[in-house]
């Protein structure tokens, strides 16, 4: 291929991309959905390059001078790699990229327009590649953030772009230092294996992208199995996996493991009087409270409505009662602070241990009978389960 079908590969792939962009996650005609703040700067960041790449195109058939297509086309190449870039730092996490990449866009501008006006072919070569390069680079690093965390997927793309921005950069150097060739690796090999690079990374980029936003939707998805979404502690299933090897752990000789079961009191009566957007506040502000009330080893989930579990590995019935009472002082000490008044609640409470020969479904039983006795105790209390000789006795 030649640079100039190269160069116009690059324009209507950069455009065909921006062209699925304008009709990807837009919100939808009822309202849902709606276009993440980086996947926005990353469709400008596609639209300059597509512009600047087609200007190149224009340019070099010479339908505009080529001294004025030529300096602009770059700039907005330029403009475009260094917002995709950004864009790929706002969708790490990196919210203040723009304060960074602002001035060092003008900057980058500034140096190639000077190096163009300075030197035409080499020194312009030389600025063009390094500075794609770097922002190319500073791309990979931002897909390398959290590296230890990362898929498989991202860690690809940051390798892959790395490795084709330093061919990008390397080129603008080896053209200024060795500029009729360097041993079998001619310019003319050079500069193919350049625009190669930059059309991997327009393809790249563009896919990459795109399974990303499929790869965090699958996350979301299968976090949503076993997260709460309102009180950000495990759901019903979530809670009940983290039991399953406590249950497991229980039969054999060692520590005790507790379960703590506990209600908010009268809820209803909190939706009722003040909405249910006041209540999800009022939940969510209590849970927070238990929160901090537990070790980081005790796990929390919500069971179903406002009734909550806790399960405290190497913790005593009695030792699971001194955590519930903290909790229920600490519930009852709390006033949440709403749109249209301050609310305060309470909580009962029901208390276990696991027993070797127990199922989920009888501790649970279990738990849940010490939790109605305290509701019907009168609320704001905590109750513990009989023993286990009790229940033989009974029955
Ligand atoms: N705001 C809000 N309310 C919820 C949510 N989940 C359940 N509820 C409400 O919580 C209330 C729970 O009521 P119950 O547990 O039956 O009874 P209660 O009013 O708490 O009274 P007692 O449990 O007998 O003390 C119901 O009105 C549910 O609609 C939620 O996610 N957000």
């Amino acid at each position: 291929m030649d640079s100039t079908t190269i160069v116009l590969a690059l324009a209507l792939g950069n455009l065909a991309i921006c062209a699925a962009l304008f009709f990807f996650e837009q919100p939808r005609q009822d309202g849902a959905g709606g276009r993440p703040a980086a996947l926005t700067s990353w469709g400008w960041s596609r639209q300059m390059q597509g512009a600047g790449w087609l200007l190149l195109a224009i340019g070099g058939v010479n339908v505009v001078p080529e001294r004025l297509a030529l300096p602009v086309a770059y700039g907005l190449v330029i403009a475009g790699v260094a917002w995709e870039a950004g864009a790929l730092w706002e969708r790490a996490g990196g919210r203040h990229w723009r304060r960074i990449f602002r001035p060092a866009l003008v900057l980058a501008v500034c140096a190639f327009l000077l190096c163009y006006w300075i030197d035409e072919i080499g020194l312009r070569a030389l600025a063009a590649s390094l500075i794609l390069g770097a922002f190319y680079l500073s791309g990979a690093a931002a897909l390398a953030r959290g590296w230890a965390q990362a898929s498989m997927l991202r860690r690809f793309l940051a390798l892959a772009t790395a490795l084709l921005a330093l061919v990008v950069g390397i080129r603008g150097a080896l053209v200024l230092l060795a500029p009729s060739g360097w041993g079998w690796m001619s310019n003319e090999l050079l500069r193919q294996l350049y625009s190669s690079a930059l059309y991997l990374l327009m393809l790249l980029g563009g896919f990459g992208w795109l399974l990303l936003g499929r790869e965090d939707v699958q996350d979301q998805l299968a976090r949503l199995e076993v997260v709460d979404p309102l009180t950000d502690c495990a759901n019903r299933r979530g809670f009940f996996q983290m039991l399953a090897p406590w249950m497991s752990l229980a039969r054999r000789p060692g520590p005790p493991t507790a379960l703590v079961l506990f209600d908010l009191d009268q809820f209803k009566r909190v939706n009722d009087s003040y909405g249910h957007p006041a209540g999800d506040v009022v939940l969510r502000t209590l849970v927070e409270v238990c929160k901090r009330q537990l070790r980081d080893s005790d796990q929390l989930g919500r069971l179903v409505g406002v009734e909550f579990a806790i399960l405290l590995p190497r913790t005593s019935q009695e030792d699971a009662v001194m955590v519930a009472e903290r909790m229920r002082a600490a519930i009852a000490a709390t006033k949440v602070k709403t749109e249209r008044a301050m609310i305060s609640l309470t909580a009962s409470f029901g208390v276990t241990a696991i027993r070797a020969d127990d199922s989920s479904v009888t501790l649970l039983a279990r738990a849940d009978e010490a939790l109605r006795s305290a509701k019907a105790g009168g609320r704001d209390r905590i109750e513990l389960a009989p023993p286990a000789q009790a229940i033989l006795a009974e029955a």
